[in-house]
């Protein structure tokens, strides 16, 4: 039975080379369950975002394995990975890169035209709210509104997983926590695994996993066994 989404083995990734080298991954062995959501917290430059990417498809490992379900990521051709990221992955970062000149179904429209399976734009967007403002550009959204478009265009193809970096970051604790909600609902509705980059700890406590990070490699994890709604959480 398929039980884990992720687990890697021993991996590595080192920036350039010689003396000027960044050993930014030093052999990480993570397993991540099917359907959790994990938050993986630690300080700037321990790593966080360089694994979101490899296990993504986004970029590349110098050493070890990343397996997604049981296929090697490491291993893959480009052209494996691309399909890889457009078949199973949803991305949510920090800064929203929606485009200004497309409306919020737009934006949408984007992803879902070449998704193998993928939800009516309106229908993505309702579940984060935001049904009223399909026709909205970016520009005439909030910060969080633009957020919960970015949110729409990811969950709209329908991933098996959903990873974000500082999907917060930019955003005050109401509408942090409005955020956090509608990627819970994503888990809970889609059975989506979700991964969550974050600098904030409070955040933790919706997890179903914590990941600390330091230094390219984990130093704890822990299993909540009770969790927080996310409109309990302090900021
Ligand atoms: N393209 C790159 N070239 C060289 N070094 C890089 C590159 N990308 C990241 N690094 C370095 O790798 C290390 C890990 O970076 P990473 O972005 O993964 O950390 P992070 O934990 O996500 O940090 P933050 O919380 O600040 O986003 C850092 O030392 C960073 O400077």
């Amino acid at each position: 039975m398929e039980t884990l989404t992720f687990r890697t083995r021993e991996l590595a990734k080192v920036y350039g080379e010689g003396r000027s080298a960044v050993h930014a991954l030093r052999g990480v062995d993570l397993d991540i369950p099917k359907g959790e959501i994990v938050v993986l917290l630690g300080p700037s430059g321990s790593g966080k975002s360089t694994l979101l990417n490899i296990i993504g498809g986004l970029d590349r490992a110098t050493g070890g394995d990343a397996f997604f379900r049981d296929r090697n990521l490491t291993a893959m051709t480009d052209r494996e990975l691309t399909r890889y990221r457009r078949d199973h992955v949803g991305f949510v970062f920090q800064f929203y890169n929606l485009m200004p000149s497309l409306t919020a179904r737009e934006n949408v429209e984007l992803v879902t035209e070449i998704a193998r399976d993928p939800m009516d734009p309106d229908t993505a967007l309702a579940m984060v709210g935001l049904h009223d403002r399909v026709d909205h550009f970016p520009a005439q959204l909030s910060g969080g509104e633009q957020q919960r478009v970015a949110i729409a265009r990811a969950v709209a193809k329908n991933p098996t997983v959903l990873l974000c970096d500082e999907p917060t970051g930019a955003l005050d604790s109401t509408t942090g926590r409005a955020v956090l909600n509608v990627l819970k609902n994503v888990n809970e509705k889609l059975g989506a695994t979700v991964l969550i980059v974050t600098h904030a700890a409070s955040q933790a406590a919706m997890a179903d996993r914590v990941i600390h990070f330091a230094d390219g490699g984990i130093r704890k994890i822990e299993i909540n066994e009770t969790k927080l709604a996310p409109e309990e959480i302090e900021w």
